[in-house]
């Protein structure tokens, strides 16, 4: 691909993550000692499981639907079989929310924004999954700690997507060609900022995130197995067709 095509693909995946990240960084940051007071973490400790799990369920899935909207934007990625468009968001749009939630946590008191407020990992007591939360707080360290720009970011979300591994693809070279057409985008940019060292950095999150979202998944199946009708009945149709 010619130098002109890889930065109009970069410049295209950063406009498509400005346009579809649900709160810009400058918002979350305003917003970041906006903390729950000991009553609203008592009340949020005091729902009972089922709630919880449905209210949480329901902030995810609005974060989901913003990644599907960007995935619609990266180039190529409607030219894909529906099946193969369902395949990679079926497998990656929870990695991608786990990705841009770090940019909504405050490393400085480990709270993370939910609900309009910033809240720690107390907030969640009642979901029963404590190491879940353990895991997603660690990994949102991890990746503040690689302090990405929205660029960088926008690029490994594409990447984390565009993946020609995910089991039942149809079509895995013409995802072949977009992911290869992308890691040329992200090391032309890591290049430009004088990063290089982020790109290893980055691809080991991958195998990170992967496990996280297994832990989502396995979570999502012992509550499941509990609250049943939950599920069934009040979970978001797009949650569950995602993650069950
Ligand atoms: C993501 C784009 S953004 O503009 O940065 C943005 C946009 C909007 C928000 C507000 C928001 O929806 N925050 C949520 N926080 C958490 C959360 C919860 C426990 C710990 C850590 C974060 C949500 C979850 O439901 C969640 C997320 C990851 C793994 C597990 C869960 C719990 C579920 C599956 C039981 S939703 C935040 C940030």
């Amino acid at each position: 691909p010619s130098l002109l095509h890889i930065e109009e693909l970069c410049d295209s995946i950063v406009r498509s993550h400005r346009d579809t990240s649900q709160f810009r960084l400058e918002e979350l940051q305003a917003l970041r000692w906006k903390l729950f007071s000991r009553e609203e973490i008592h009340a949020y400790q005091s729902k009972s499981v089922d709630e919880m799990w449905q209210h949480c369920a329901v902030r995810l899935t609005e974060a989901v639907q913003y990644v599907v909207e960007f995935a619609k934007r990266i180039p190529g990625f409607r030219g894909l079989g529906q099946n193969d468009q369902i395949t990679l968001l079926k497998t990656g749009s929870m990695e991608v929310v786990l990705v841009r939630m770090s940019r909504c946590f405050n490393t400085e008191n480990s709270t993370v924004f939910f609900d309009g407020k910033f809240g720690s990992t107390e907030l969640f007591k009642s979901l029963g999954c404590g190491d879940l939360m353990v895991a997603v707080f660690d990994f949102a360290h991890s990746m503040c700690a690689l302090r990405l720009t929205e660029q960088q970011m926008a690029l490994f979300c594409s990447l984390v997507l565009i993946n020609p591994d995910r089991p039942c693809l149809e079509d895995r070279g013409r995802v072949h060609r977009m992911r290869r057409d992308l890691e040329v985008c992200l090391s032309h940019m890591l290049h430009r900022d004088n990063q290089e060292s982020l790109q290893h950095k980055l691809y080991q999150k991958v195998s990170v995130l992967q496990s996280l979202c297994s832990l989502h998944v396995e979570k999502l199946h012992w509550f499941s197995q509990r609250y049943p009708l939950t599920v069934h009945s009040v979970f978001p149709p797009l949650y569950k067709e995602l993650f069950t």
